[in-house]
């Protein structure tokens, strides 16, 4: 499989490790204007680094296009007359809608667009994907390659801002949950880097039980919670303190944000 990565920052690179950490491209083409800060990236032999994306296009199948979203029209008025009818245009760009995308380079290529998380360099991406008509004959493809680096899930364009919110820019609302709980470890007694370790193992055991079992939450809870016990009194006291609404508040005023700031 012939990738290319156009506009390789912070989410280009997650993602290019994703991509080689699983084997899961024979030739990756990495592009910046500036290739010189991807220069770790030349030990491997399969990938090729260059500022010229219409080069990464033609010598690519597939192209997946990382660039911050008020980049991404002029690329594609780039890159458009390169076009063939074997590419796949996958782009990441946050409310950057496909129909805008079909204006430019036109409706009948195959274009999706998906929302990984930064956690696809370790190869546990939450990503959200979406296809125009023809692109749904790609999903299958799409899926198989971010199945790779993770957790894929099909949804409808309407949703990506959600799975934005909830995926991407979850990873930094998931950070803080865990930062709190190891500053709340810190004061019971543990150094910091036994404080981190309990809870980062303590969050993947939980969510563990959830992936595997396919239980809800409140049945994982109620085997933990002892009557008149200690688990009960710090839950309650969490939620006296807002822990559930404040959580739902914050994902509601990110949503809200997204909506102002982009286009769709
Ligand atoms: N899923 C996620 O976790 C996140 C997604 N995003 C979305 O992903 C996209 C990329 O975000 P970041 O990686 O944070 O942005 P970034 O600014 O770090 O990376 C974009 C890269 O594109 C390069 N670039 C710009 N114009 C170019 C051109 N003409 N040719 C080649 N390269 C070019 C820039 O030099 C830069 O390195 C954005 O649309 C953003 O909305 C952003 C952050 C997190
Ligand atoms: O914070 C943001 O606006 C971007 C989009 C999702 C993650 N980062």
């Amino acid at each position: 499989m012939k990738i290319a990565i156009i506009g390789t920052g912070n989410l280009g690179k997650s993602i290019a490790k994703g991509i080689l950490h699983s084997n899961g491209a024979t030739t990756l083409y990495l592009t910046k204007r500036d290739t010189s800060e991807l220069a770790p990236f030349e030990k491997y032999g399969n990938v090729k680094l260059t500022s010229d994306n219409i080069q990464a296009v033609q010598e690519s199948d597939i192209i997946i296009f990382a660039v911050q979203p008020g980049h991404l029209a002029k690329i594609l008025e780039d890159i458009k007359g390169s076009l063939t009818e074997k590419h796949v245009l996958i782009s990441t760009a946050a409310g950057f809608p496909i129909q805008n995308m079909e204006a430019i380079v036109g409706a009948h290529n195959y274009i999706l667009r998906a929302m990984p998380n930064t956690a696809i360099s370790v190869g546990k991406s939450m990503t959200c994907i979406c296809a125009n008509a023809p692109g749904q004959k790609r999903m299958d493809l799409a899926q198989a390659i971010f199945d790779r680096m993770g957790h894929t899930m099909a949804i409808s364009e309407e949703l990506m801002q959600a799975a934005t919110v909830i995926c991407a820019s979850g990873i930094a609302f998931w950070m803080r949950l865990v930062r709190a709980t190891t500053q709340g470890a810190i004061q019971l007694g543990f150094d910091a880097k036994e404080a981190q370790e309990l809870a980062v193992h303590t969050c993947n055991g939980a969510a563990g039980l959830l992936i595997d079992s396919h239980s809800h939450p409140e049945a994982e809870i109620d085997k933990v919670t002892t009557p008149r016990g200690c688990t009960i009194e710090g839950l309650n006291e969490m939620e006296h303190q807002g822990l559930s609404s404040s959580l739902i508040r914050g994902i509601v005023a990110s949503f809200e944000k997204i909506n102002q700031i982009k286009q769709m």
